[in-house]
Formats: C-alpha cells, structure tokens, sequence
C-alpha cells in the first residue's frame, strides 16, 4: 500500500484526490491536511464522505508527513509548496504538486506572472512536468511531479500533435477557454458567488493569465520554436469542466483525413484521449467526473485555419486524475489504476 498525505485536502482539488484516492486499490490517505479545519472530522467538512473517511484534518507539517508517508500532495495555493519543501524532505517522499510553483522552468518568468518570489529555485530544474502522455519515462522516475495547470492540460494536449508535426503556424496560435466555476477553488469570492456567476459568462485574465507562459512553454518544446499566443479564458456558470477551442493557420493544405491521421498518431494508444469521430465537438458533459480528455478539429478550406476543441473535467484530469495517474506512473503501477472512471451523464 502506497501511503498517502494530501496537504490542502480540503480545498476542491483535494476533494477530489480524496474522492479518488479512497477507492485507489493500491493507496491509503494517512494525512488529510488542512489550514482551517485542524482536528474537525474529514466528513463535517466534506458530508459526502459520511461514513466513507473517518479520519480528521492535521495540520500542515511536512517534515512530519515526509517521515509518515511515500508521496505527499500538494493541492495549496501558488507558494506554499515551494516555501516548504527542501533536499532533506525530496530525499524521503515523493512529491506531486498540484499548484504551479515548478511548472515553468523559468523562474524569472513565474515570478512575473505569478507576481510572487520563488522560494525554492533550485528544483525548478529537477521538477518534472507531469503531462503524463507527453512526459511518461520521465515521470516514472520523478521525486518531484509539477502536477500541470487544468485549462494549460486542455489546450496542450488539444495542440500537440499538430504543433509537433509543424502542421499549424504557431504565430497565429489563438486559444479560447471556458471553465466551470469549481476551476475558482472553494474560498469565498465574491466574483464566484451564485448570483455573479448564474445566467452569466464573462472572460478574465485577459492577455494575462497565468496559464499563459506554461502553454507557450510547453507548446514551444513541441513545434520547438518560442511560441507566443493568446490565450483567452471564460468562467461560466457550471460547476465543473473545461471547453478549449484553439485557432491556427495550417501550414499547408491538407485533408481532414491526414490531420485525423496525425492526431492518432499521438493518441491512438492513450486510454484517457479520445479523439472523436469525424465532425463531432467535444461537450464537457462527455468526460465529466472522468479522466477523459475529448478532442476534435475542423479544417476550414475557406479560411485556410483550423479549429482544434478539447474537453476536460477541470478536477479530474485537470488536477486529481492527473495527479493519481503521476502517482501510479512514479509508483511503477497501471497508470490506469484508480482512474477508470466512465463519465457521468446528464
Ligand atoms: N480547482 C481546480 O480546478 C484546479 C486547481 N488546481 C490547483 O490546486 C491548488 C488548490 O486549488 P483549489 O483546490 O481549487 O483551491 P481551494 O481554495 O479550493 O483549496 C485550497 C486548499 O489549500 C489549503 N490552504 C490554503 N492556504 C493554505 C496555507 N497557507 N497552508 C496550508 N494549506 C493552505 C486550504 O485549506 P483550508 O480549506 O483548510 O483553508 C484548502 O485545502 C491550487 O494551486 C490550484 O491552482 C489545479 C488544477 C485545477
Ligand atoms: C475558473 C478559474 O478561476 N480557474 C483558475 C484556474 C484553475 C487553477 O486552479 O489553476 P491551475 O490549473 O493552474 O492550478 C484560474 O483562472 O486561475
């Protein structure tokens, strides 16, 4: 048994590794951490784990939780991992962490667009991104996973392939995003409260989210050249999901059947891609509650551009799914394990 510890356990991306991780054969939580509900039971806080968690929240200690278990994640906001981790607590645990602190290889550049001082710099470098199908080897032998960003998993894995097969001018890459609003975290915000966001949908971050720089980044090494894009994101009134649609000039003219052919190149063999029959657009209802990621194009002759779509669970494979897919990968188990989730629907 893998021996679990989950610092943030109680935010919604920890919720949800617990929801997955209480039914993972091979894993047992020991640690459900949390800041404000230290020594409250799991299930007060969470009621749908009734009679499903009996444990209580513990504080935050990660010298303590590094002597207690095999992996730790971290589900806290952009900082705290990397204000607490060191060499001496890499050398006794796994960590798989699910903010950005070591998505970007450029301290610099998170700096920026975090707009806070990167306190552990000097693991930047080791951290491996862990987009399980484009990072598979390296993660197997990881310490220390940068558990990718939700709408940063979508677009990438929706652009990918075509930006590796130099199909698409990255210069006029432009990608459009939507999100549920369980993508916000579950602290109180007045711009998530119901009335705010019911009947509504509004973009923000424009021309500055966050996401920005680690999509550049990442799609850069696959068509490796420095990719600069737009990148637009929507919350919209539902609780979970993610609907990318990117746009590109093709690079050459070519048929539907050859962009199909490239895209099951990469992803024929994915268990958790599921490149979709001809015309059909991704739905988030499609994959919710599961670790499926949806994708489709469309060639537009008229314009000489493509539309690539993706869909995603925000939760799943946006953050817990891909976190326990790490975990099983680091652990040498089946990446499936745990993750054979079939999507809820209505
Ligand atoms: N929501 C999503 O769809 C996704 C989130 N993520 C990332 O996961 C991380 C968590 O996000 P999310 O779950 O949405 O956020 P939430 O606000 O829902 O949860 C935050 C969690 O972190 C804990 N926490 C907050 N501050 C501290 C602190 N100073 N020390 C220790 N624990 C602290 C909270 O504890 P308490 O409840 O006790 O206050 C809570 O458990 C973020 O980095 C986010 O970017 C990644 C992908 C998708
Ligand atoms: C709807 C919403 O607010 N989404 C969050 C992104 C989700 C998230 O938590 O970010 P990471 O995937 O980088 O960890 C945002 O825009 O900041």
């Amino acid at each position: 048994m893998i021996k679990v510890g989950i610092i943030g356990s109680t935010g919604y991306a920890g919720g949800e590794l617990v929801r997955l991780l209480t039914a993972h054969k091979h894993a047992e939580i020991v640690w459900y951490g949390s800041r404000s509900y230290i020594d409250k039971k799991y299930a007060d806080v969470y009621r749908n784990m009734f009679e499903i968690v009996d444990n209580v929240c513990m504080d935050d200690n990660m010298e303590e939780l590094a002597e207690r278990v095999d992996v730790i994640f971290t589900a806290t906001p952009q900082g705290l991992c990397a204000s607490l981790v060191n060499e001496e607590i890499l050398s006794k645990v796994k960590i798989i962490d699910l903010s950005a602190d070591f998505r970007i290889k450029d301290a610099a550049t998170y700096e920026k667009w975090y707009g806070l001082e990167h306190k552990s710099p000097q693991f930047i470098e080791e951290a491996v991104y862990g987009l399980c199908e484009i990072n598979r080897e390296k993660v197997k032998k990881a310490r220390l996973v940068a558990n990718p960003g939700c709408y940063t998993t979508c677009s990438i894995l929706t652009v990918y392939p075509l930006a590796k097969e130099g199909m698409i001018d990255m210069g006029t890459l432009i990608i459009d995003a939507k999100s549920g609003t369980s993508g916000a975290g579950r602290g109180a915000n007045v711009s998530n409260l119901y009335c705010e966001v019911n009947e509504n949908i509004k973009a923000y971050g424009v021309t500055t989210h966050r996401h920005t720089p680690e999509i550049e980044e990442q799609l850069g090494y696959a068509a490796e050249e420095a990719v600069v894009l737009n990148f637009t994101p929507h919350l919209v009134p539902m609780n979970r999901g993610i609907l990318v649609t990117g746009y590109a000039k093709l690079t050459r003219d070519v048929s539907d059947e050859e962009i199909k052919a490239i895209y099951d190149k990469y992803y024929a063999d994915e268990k958790f891609i599921r490149v979709l029959e001809k015309e059909l657009c991704p739905e988030t209802k499609w994959v919710e509650g599961s670790n499926y990621v949806d994708i489709n194009f469309r060639v537009d002759k008229r314009t000489g551009r493509i539309i690539m779509m993706g869909a995603m669970d925000n939760l799943v494979k946006g953050a817990a799914g891909q976190a326990v897919q790490n975990m099983n990968l680091m652990f040498g188990l089946g990446e499936t394990e745990g993750l054979e989730l079939v999507p809820m629907f209505p």
